[in-house]
């Protein structure tokens, strides 16, 4: 459903240098699949969901959806990222709604949508509260809410969940799984966290750079929901961490 191939992206950098960020990095990714994208800082992870995302352009190399190359930004691609980014002066309701309200969706349509998505991820009390009234764990759910509100084909979650606090993160983390097999998304899921991709990839992809490259691409095909307590669920972490290790000199 969704290709790179072989992609290339070059920024120049702060003292004028060009900075490769990204180098011949082909990947697919079917319907429906969930998959994380690890590795240290710099190794190129935002990078990749933005040009998913069509915020920046590949110098080289090529992005598709269904076939069709991404070339600018789309509501079929839609991007959470780490810090809740919403509108402060709208309520919950009307920032959850945003996204329909620029697609010329009536109001009481989009609203309803809205209250939907709202009340799967557990905020159907809070829809007229503004975000500056909810913790930072709502707030994440509220974003998460927006992005599905439109529908998007693809989900790109940049380290949505990196910045809460443990209890918080891992309440996400079920609520995303759940919405995940409810919905069915496509997910390119970042994090730096091996738990969390462990608890939520289809398959892990390991990056390695500046210059960004894929290293190793590891199945996690244990059945959900995953016992993070469980043997199998360990010896997955392992891999992961034993993969990063291998790759980034990581320990
Ligand atoms: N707009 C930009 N201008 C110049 N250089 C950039 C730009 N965006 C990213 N880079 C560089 O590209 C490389 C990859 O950055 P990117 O943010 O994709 O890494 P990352 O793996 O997401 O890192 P982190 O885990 O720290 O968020 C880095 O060397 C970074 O400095």
């Amino acid at each position: 459903m969704l290709e790179l191939d072989r992609v290339t992206k070059r920024f120049n950098g702060a003292d004028g240098r060009a900075v490769t960020a990204l180098s011949d990095v082909s990947l697919t990714i079917a319907r429906h699949e969930m998959v994380c994208l690890v590795g240290r800082s710099g190794c190129g992870k935002t990078t990749t969901l933005r040009l998913i995302a069509g915020l920046e352009r590949a110098t080289h190399g090529r992005i598709l959806l269904n076939g069709v190359p991404v070339e600018g930004p789309s509501a079929q691609r839609c991007v959470v990222f780490q810090r809740y980014t919403l509108f402060p002066w709208r309520s919950v309701l009307r920032n959850v709604a945003f996204g329909l309200e620029i697609q010329g969706v009536p109001k009481s349509k989009r609203h309803a949508i809205a209250r939907h998505y709202l009340a799967l991820v557990g905020l159907a009390e809070q829809v007229h509260a503004f975000p500056a009234q909810l913790s930072g764990g709502m707030q994440q759910r509220v974003a998460v809410a927006r992005a599905l509100a439109t529908d998007p084909q693809v989900l790109l979650m940049d380290e949505p969940f990196g910045a809460l606090d443990a209890q918080t993160r891992t309440v996400l983390q079920q609520e995303l799984i759940r919405i995940w097999q409810e919905d069915r998304k496509t997910i390119v899921f970042v994090t730096h966290d091996i738990q969390e991709a462990a608890l939520l990839a289809d398959r892990v992809v390991v990056m390695q750079g500046p210059p960004g490259r894929i290293q190793a691409i590891l199945n996690c095909d244990l059945p959900r929901p995953r016992d993070k307590g469980a043997p199998a669920f360990l010896a997955l972490c392992d891999r992961i961490h034993t993969m990063l290790e291998v790759v980034n000199g990581w320990n």
